[in-house]
């Protein structure tokens, strides 16, 4: 008798698409990989240009049973190495990408198309068109919330904001009035929150927000979901995970994923990566010649912008600390225009200091000359940092940024908070604090405290292993 082969698993997978959220679904991508899985990423056609562009990914089609699919975005061609315009793609995405998703799903399986047919959706949890086709389809559908927990929790309340009158804001004064400072002692899981440590988007007069009802949706669909996957592990979030198991399906928690995915070292998938600029390796050899726990390492992230005004401010914090510093700002960093920093900052840090446009992130958190980190606070920079053992200065820019920064100041006692209005003084104090001072200290024991736990959650029989093959078997197979 003539045995048949089982076919192969095949996931889907689809980030919004957004440096911080591209980075940990691949990493996603590759672990189901390395466990049988055949992979279709899906890419919007800008985001894959430009992982071209940059060398992330050199061809599509040189990986065995790993392949790279893309569909439009319906916004208007932009700079092609700018973040585009969050609120324009938010809005965008939902009306435009479901179509050509449903296609691209639909030709997948095919009975002429050489792939093994999809049998399950990994879509990020902003993305919840794409519960619409899994449904229409019959396609087992997960969702992968990349950010924080606490700042998912943050989302799944936006309801509850309209429902309590306090979305939308009465007045644009309540944004200068201390009406932000209000205690928000109804959340459960969540203590010691105030309004302005709630995801941002509600900080607005406008009740038609597109960024406000864009999440504020996907939370209330969560639901329809088989399974949530974060990237987070149990011991850093564990009151607000205990309390979200009742709102949602099934939650398997397998972060930090940086550090899961570190088992992948023989595939060469190991080859490819999610940067969306190109990447100055030249950072990692100026590192090596400084001392242990010298240099504080400074980046917003893919999103953030600021003026030239601020990005001044911070280079004479920095400048004035006295410290060491690896500054990477991103060619769109400063909004509107190129970023220009004086020519005497230039000259009097040019022993101490270095700029780059683009660097190898995890590698430089996880250097041993990195003594602190100026951050925006976005998820995947808080785990990394966590996962170098390294504390923070936060200046949280927006959505659930603000709520990370107060957990790690306040609950994991790794972080500091600038104030948003940034004055070179509080920029020079709050360095010199991080980097020789008692609290510094304290901060830096806690967060190689918080790295070894998360060590431990990733190693064999840590939680998030274990969690990552449940997920496996019980969700996705
Ligand atoms: O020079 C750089 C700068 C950044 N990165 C990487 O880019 C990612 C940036 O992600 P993140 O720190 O999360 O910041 P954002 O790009 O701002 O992330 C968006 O997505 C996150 C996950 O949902 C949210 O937490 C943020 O609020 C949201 O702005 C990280 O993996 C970094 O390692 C680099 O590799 N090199």
């Amino acid at each position: 008798m003539a045995s048949t082969v089982p076919e192969r698993p095949h996931a889907v997978l689809i980030p919004i698409p957004a440096q911080g959220h591209v980075t940990p679904m691949l990493k996603l991508a590759k672990l189901l990989h390395s466990r049988g899985f055949y992979i279709t990423f899906v890419n919007t056609h800008f985001n894959q240009n430009r992982l071209l562009r940059s060398g992330a990914i050199s061809s599509l089609d040189s990986l065995p049973e790993f392949r790279f699919e893309s569909i439009p975005d319906g916004l208007p061609p932009s700079d092609e190495d700018a973040t585009q315009d969050v609120p324009s793609l938010c809005d965008s995405i939902p009306k435009y990408c479901i179509a050509p998703f449903r296609d691209l799903i639909t030709e997948l399986n095919d009975p002429s198309s050489p792939t093994p047919t999809v049998s399950c959706i990994v879509s990020d949890g902003v993305m919840s068109f794409t519960l619409d086709v899994a449904k229409e389809l019959r396609i087992p559908e997960v969702l992968f919330w990349t950010p924080s927990a606490c700042g998912v929790m943050g989302y799944l309340h936006y309801q509850h904001l309209i429902e309590r009158g306090i979305f939308p804001l009465k007045d644009a004064s309540d944004l200068t009035n201390g009406y932000l400072e209000t205690p928000i002692d109804w959340i459960s899981g969540m203590k010691n929150v105030r309004l302005r440590d709630l995801p941002t988007f509600l900080r607005t007069v406008d009740s038609k927000d597109i960024m406000f009802h864009f999440c504020n949706r996907a939370a209330q669909r969560s639901s329809m979901a088989s399974a949530i996957i974060l990237n987070t592990f149990d011991e850093l979030e564990r009151p607000v995970l205990d309390a979200m198991a009742s709102m949602l399906p099934p939650i398997y928690t397998i972060g930090p994923l940086s550090l899961l995915s570190r088992q992948i070292t023989t595939s060469p998938l190991t080859s490819i990566s999610s940067n969306l600029w190109k990447e100055d390796p030249a950072c990692l050899e100026w590192l090596q010649g400084r001392e242990p726990g010298s240099v504080v390492y400074v980046n917003y992230g893919s999103i953030t912008v600021m003026t030239n005004e601020q990005l001044i401010e911070f280079a004479w914090g920095l400048a004035n600390s006295k410290h060491d510093f690896f500054w990477v700002i991103r060619p769109d960093l400063v909004k509107g225009d190129s970023a220009v920093l004086p020519q005497e900052f230039l000259s009097e840090t040019k022993e101490r200091g270095l700029l780059a446009s683009w660097c190898p992130q995890e590698a430089v958190l996880s250097h041993p000359s990195i003594g602190g980190f100026l951050t925006h606070s976005g998820w995947n920079s808080t785990l990394e940092s966590i996962c170098g053992g390294v504390p923070t200065i936060s200046w949280p820019f927006f959505a659930e940024q603000q709520t990370n920064c107060r957990y790690a100041c306040t609950e994991w006692g790794i972080g500091m908070e600038i104030d948003s209005n940034v004055k070179r003084e509080e920029v020079e104090r709050l360095v010199r604090e991080l980097m020789e001072g008692e609290k510094g200290k304290e901060m830096r024991r806690r967060a190689v405290e918080w790295k070894e736990s998360a060590i431990r959650a990733t190693q064999p029989g840590g939680s998030s292993f274990q969690n990552f093959d449940r997920l496996v078997k019980d969700a996705l197979l």
